[in-house]
């Protein structure tokens, strides 16, 4: 803007204390020609957090501020004052947002781009923000802020609080026989002493932190350190340091994926820098704003640019994305569809279908996704559950195959033909997922090409056994087909498959055509067919992608046509607790290259529940959802909190009370809601069993964990089984039952022996199962059961578990969370 430099944010360097000694820069801006100054504002990762941090007032007091800076950077409301030169023209200021909250500006491009970068509240909010060192980091080119010197007072604080200080910086404690002497403490080696300076820079650490790393000397000093709002870099590289990871893995797993793609970093170019996605909560002030207004949800603003790239990237075809538990990947699901959307010519239709494997998550999905962009985005977006979509196809096409079974009741139905045919040695589950995972998704029409088909991933039979499978599924579909007439899920999403994929071929046909013709409309044979035949989608998103069956795939497949951005998935086979292996290009959805990426940082759950939900599943293998494998290399979080806590009882019912006194105590003394926890377990019997005992007994609000269990608005701790925990995240997760002959259930014994494939396949679904569960929980995880612990729990968890006796007992030990943790 023409005239604006004068005043206000964008006064340039020649002037350094302008702020402080001269004209007040909006007096100085008034009268000026032009009008009002408009300002291009952008918030920083950190400032967002700060904001996040303080919440209410300082949220409202900085969404005011940024508007009115907006609006004209020379309003004198804003109070802005110089203070100090950053380089390269760029400009570090103070403002006042209210009474007490200040914010530090950085302004480029002559003032017409601020950055706010920090937000302080207080007292000394001034003498806060004055101290902060302001860098460009050269390995991920973002603008950081860092308060050394409080970072490095914390640090010496505790060291000396606790004897534990460098021999460089803390007087050494007499020695006690009982305490770890003060010689040995005192000469405790740095934490970070194998890497040096350099190292740390170049892995992104930031530099100015470096005097506070160097004194720490335990663990709790870091946490202490991580406290503090540092740059998301330095944060993920000291954890995973800290837990001895190789320098080599942090380099590939964190800070490549934070490096600006096909540029080097100039530490001096504040501009650039300042215009880095990495630096920015978004792009867009408006969105900025916005978000301000509503909430501040940090995934809505601060995606990892390992998340932001995936979200934004354009793709040849296909795309997936694969991820241990929290690493935002129904994050960057929505983000992705808000982007497609973004790209779609103005219209009316809904050009991309986001999906999910059933119902509850895909009203979770409609929620998350009108958060992200309101009821404008959902406009454009079908979401709905694969199985509601395979409906409506059959709906449309007039196909009626009959009222469709329950899960519950389609096995049951297997069970009636196992013993009418006097087949018994199958059982139901193994046959039920036969017929949905091989015969219907490999399309199977005939025992002829049911006894070549290839059953990769499937439990072993021998070809005589083939044959029994075979007449049992004819006898299956035989039953479904007696008046009234009915059906199962997996025969409807194989007919809504085979529906679309015919759809499909007169889409194409249509188009080989109106190539032909020279690109003319085919009014009349459109016209002819009653529709214009147009692919159903643009775009295809998938969540939970590795419980999808094949039919499911093939149904979407169908659904779009093939090419750039087609079918954009993720999903993670370590969750994996309905479908069967699927090999994702058998059904045509080829997937090569970059276009396949991992996410490795989880946003949701502390290191400590990570840690133990990891053990759950160590050793088993898992594939990538394709023709590869896939692991947890690099899974790991950067929060930290309390170590999951085990709870063993003799008998049922003193575990079901042992987790009552646990829920009400979490609720009356640490002001947990209600509606915050959950208790899950292996089955629904025992969920009932649960609510009675927790309603009854101990008057605690309990909601069932059903189809719309997580949208109740009611203050009530949610039950159910461990399958309804998928997609969705709690504060506080109770997982129960998990004793030996419940988690796996006892029944899979009868396999170990006579059918060690089934065996394998049934105790890898119960230790996802059980993986899923225990990683919903954001701050707590309290694990129980009766008798035995489970094989799936640590070796010495019986030995080393609290007692549910001496809870139950008047004077019960206090259990909260800052008083309990068993590792
Ligand atoms: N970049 C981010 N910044 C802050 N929070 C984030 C970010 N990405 C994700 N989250 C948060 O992390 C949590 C997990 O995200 P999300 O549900 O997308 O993970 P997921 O990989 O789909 O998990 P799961 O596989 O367990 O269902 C959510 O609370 C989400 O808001």
């Amino acid at each position: 803007m023409a005239g604006t430099r004068a005043g206000g944010v964008g006064r340039r360097r020649a002037r350094p204390h302008a702020g402080r000694r001269g004209g007040h820069p909006m007096t100085q801006a008034a009268g000026r020609p032009g009008g009002p100054a408009r300002t291009r504002v952008r918030a920083s990762r950190q400032a967002g957090a700060d904001i996040t941090r303080r919440g209410g007032a300082v949220k409202d007091a900085v969404g005011v501020f940024v508007r009115r800076l907006r609006a004209d950077r020379h309003n004198k409301a804003l109070s802005l004052s110089f203070l100090r030169a950053a380089g390269d023209g760029a400009d570090l200021h103070l403002g006042r947002a209210d009474a007490r909250c200040m914010v530090l500006l950085l302004s480029t491009e002559g003032g017409d781009e601020v950055q706010l970068l920090a937000v302080r509240d207080g007292a000394f909010a001034r003498d806060e923000l004055t101290r902060l060192t302001v860098a460009i980091n050269s390995e991920s080119g973002a603008v950081e802020v860092a308060d050394q010197g409080e970072a490095t007072a914390n640090v010496v604080a505790l060291s000396e609080r606790s004897g534990t200080g460098t021999p460089a910086t803390g007087p050494a404690p007499p020695a006690t026989d009982t305490a770890p002497t003060a010689s040995t403490s005192s000469l405790r080696p740095p934490l970070f002493a194998a890497h040096d300076d350099e190292l740390l820079v170049k892995l992104g650490v930031v530099r100015s932190l470096l005097p506070a790393i160097r004194k720490i000397t335990t663990d709790e000093q870091l946490d202490k350190l991580l406290t503090h709002n540092l740059p998301e870099l330095t944060r993920d590289v000291l954890t995973a340091l800290r837990d001895h990871r190789d320098p080599a893995d942090v380099e590939r797993l964190i800070t490549s994926t934070w490096r600006p793609e096909g540029e080097d970093v100039d530490v001096r170019d504040w501009a650039g820098a300042a215009r880095r996605a990495v630096s920015q909560a978004e792009t867009d002030d408006d969105a900025v704003l916005e978000a301000l207004g509503n909430g501040f949800d940090a995934w809505r603003l601060f995606l990892h640019p390992e998340q932001r790239r995936l979200a934004k990237a354009a793709f040849k075809g296909s795309a997936k994305v694969t991820g241990g538990p929290g690493t935002g990947k129904t994050v960057v699901a929505l983000h992705r569809v808000q982007q497609l959307v973004d790209r779609l010519t103005p219209g009316h239709n809904r050009a991309v279908l986001l999906t999910t494997y059933n119902t509850n998550l895909a009203l979770e999905l409609r929620e998350r996704l009108r958060d992200l962009g309101g009821d404008e985005l959902l406009r454009r977006v079908d979401v709905k559950s694969v199985d509601v979509l395979a409906r409506e196809i059959l709906q449309e096409s007039r196909t009626e195959l009959g009222r469709p079974l329950d899960d519950e009741a389609a096995i049951n139905l297997w069970h009636d033909i196992r013993v009418e045919t006097g087949l018994l040695h199958y059982d139901a589950e193994f046959l039920d997922s036969e017929f949905k995972h091989v015969i219907l998704a490999k399309r199977c029409g005939s025992w002829d090409l049911y006894r070549r088909i290839g059953r990769t991933g499937r439990p072993r039979i021998t070809p005589p056994q083939r044959h029994e499978v075979w007449q049992l599924v004819q006898a299956y579909q035989a039953r479904l087909a007696v008046a009234p007439r009915r059906t199962t899920y997996a025969v409807i999403a194989d007919r809504a498959a085979g529906l679309e994929q015919h759809r499909m071929a007169r889409v194409e046909e249509q188009a080989r055509y109106k190539d032909e013709q020279g690109g003319r409309d085919l009014i009349h044979r459109e016209a002819g067919s009653g529709m214009w035949l147009r692919p159903r989608y643009q775009h295809v998103v998938v969540d939970e992608a590795q419980d999808l069956s094949g039919s499911h795939w093939r149904m979407l497949r169908a659904m779009v046509r093939k090419g750039p951005d087609d079918i954009f998935l993720v999903g993670d086979a370590h969750q994996r607790i309905y479908g069967g292996r699927v090999v994702l290009s058998d059904h045509g959805i080829v997937i090569r290259g970059r276009a396949s990426r991992r996410l490795t940082l989880n946003y949701r759950t502390t290191r400590q529940i990570l840690g133990s939900a990891n053990g759950l599943i160590a050793g088993a293998s898992f594939d990538d959802l394709d023709t590869g494998t896939d692991t947890l290399d690099g899974y790991r979080s950067v929060l930290t909190g309390l170590a999951p806590q085990f709870w063993r009882a003799p008998d049922r019912t003193s575990e079901m009370r042992a987790v009552a006194v646990l829920i009400k105590e979490r609720h009356d003394a640490h002001g947990t809601p209600y509606s915050a926890m959950a208790v899950a377990v292996p089955d629904q019997s025992a969920a009932q069993e649960f609510a009675y005992r927790l309603a009854d007994e101990f008057r605690i609000p309990v909601v069932p964990l059903g189809k719309e269990g997580v949208r109740s608005g009611e203050d009530a701790v949610r039950i159910g089984t461990m399958h309804r925990f998928k997609g969705l995240e709690f504060q506080r997760v109770f997982l129960t039952s998990v004793g030996e002959g419940q988690v796996p259930r006892q029944s899979i014994e009868q396999y170990r022996l006579a059918n060690p494939d089934r065996y394998r396949l049934e105790e890898q679904r119960a230790r996802s199962l059980v993986f899923v569960a225990a990683t919903r929980a954001r701050d707590e995880l309290v694990v129980s059961w009766s008798g035995k612990a489970s094989r799936f729990l640590p070796p010495d968890a019986d030995a080393t578990a609290f007692r549910a006796t001496d809870l139950l007992r008047p004077q019960g030990p206090a259990s909260g969370p800052a008083t309990a943790s068993v590792a």
